[in-house]
């Protein structure tokens, strides 16, 4: 399976971002995108998830039918919201998420203890504190299943145990065929195959 970005041109708000952004990955590769506030790091992965349309070429997935037929279907998007309910439970939250993406993957207590919070799979989402809010979204990744995982800066909020363990789960998804596209201002502790330095 390849991911492909050909010549991808950004625009927010009328104005170009970037222009004629180019990659490919493969199986069990991963790409850093880096660069300065505002040159269009979240925007590149917004455009790839599907959620923004691109101003100019287009983004595709080759070798992903029939289980993987588009790039969105590929993909977990983490981005900067971490899209749970407060109300709910933290087990109620990553249930509601397995149940309405599908291929459902680790079960929720393992996953739960794949990030250091298994202890609390009964509180109240809006209990927890920021970076166990960080860990609940990114054990989301884990209870379905989607070669693609689209993250924008994913370690907002992470301690240094955290950080490290989440390496481990990044390095994991790849040694498993997986592919990654993370943004960040943060070191991810991983040897990246590919790296993009927007707005150089
Ligand atoms: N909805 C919008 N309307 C107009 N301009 C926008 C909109 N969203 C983002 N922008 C602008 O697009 C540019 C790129 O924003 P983007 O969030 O992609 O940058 P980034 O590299 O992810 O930044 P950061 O490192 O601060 O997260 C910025 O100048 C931003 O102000």
């Amino acid at each position: 399976m390849r991911l492909v970005a050909n010549e991808l041109d950004g625009e927010r708000g009328g104005e170009t971002i970037f222009s004629g952004v180019s990659f490919v990955l493969t199986a069990g590769e991963g790409l850093l995108v880096t660069g300065a506030n505002g040159s269009g790091k979240s925007t590149l992965l917004r455009i790839v998830a599907g959620l923004l349309p691109a101003a100019g070429g287009a983004v595709t997935l080759e070798g992903g039918e029939p289980d993987w037929p588009d790039v969105m279907a590929a993909s977990h998007y983490l981005g900067h919201q971490n899209a749970l309910k407060p109300a709910l439970s933290v087990t109620e939250n990553l249930a509601a998420w397995r149940d309405y993406l599908g291929e459902p993957h680790v079960p929720i207590p393992e996953a739960l203890e794949m990030v250091g919070l298994d202890e609390i799979g009964h509180l109240p989402l809006g209990y927890l504190s920021t970076g166990q809010k960080r860990r609940i979204a990114i054990a989301r990744l884990l209870v379905s299943y989607r070669p693609v995982w689209l993250l924008d800066e994913p370690t907002a909020g992470l301690d240094r145990a955290s950080e490290t363990q989440f390496a481990a789960l990044m390095a994991a998804h790849l040694e498993d065929g997986g592919m990654i596209l993370a943004a960040t201002h943060l070191p991810l502790g991983l040897d990246w195959t590919h790296e993009l330095r927007m707005g150089a």
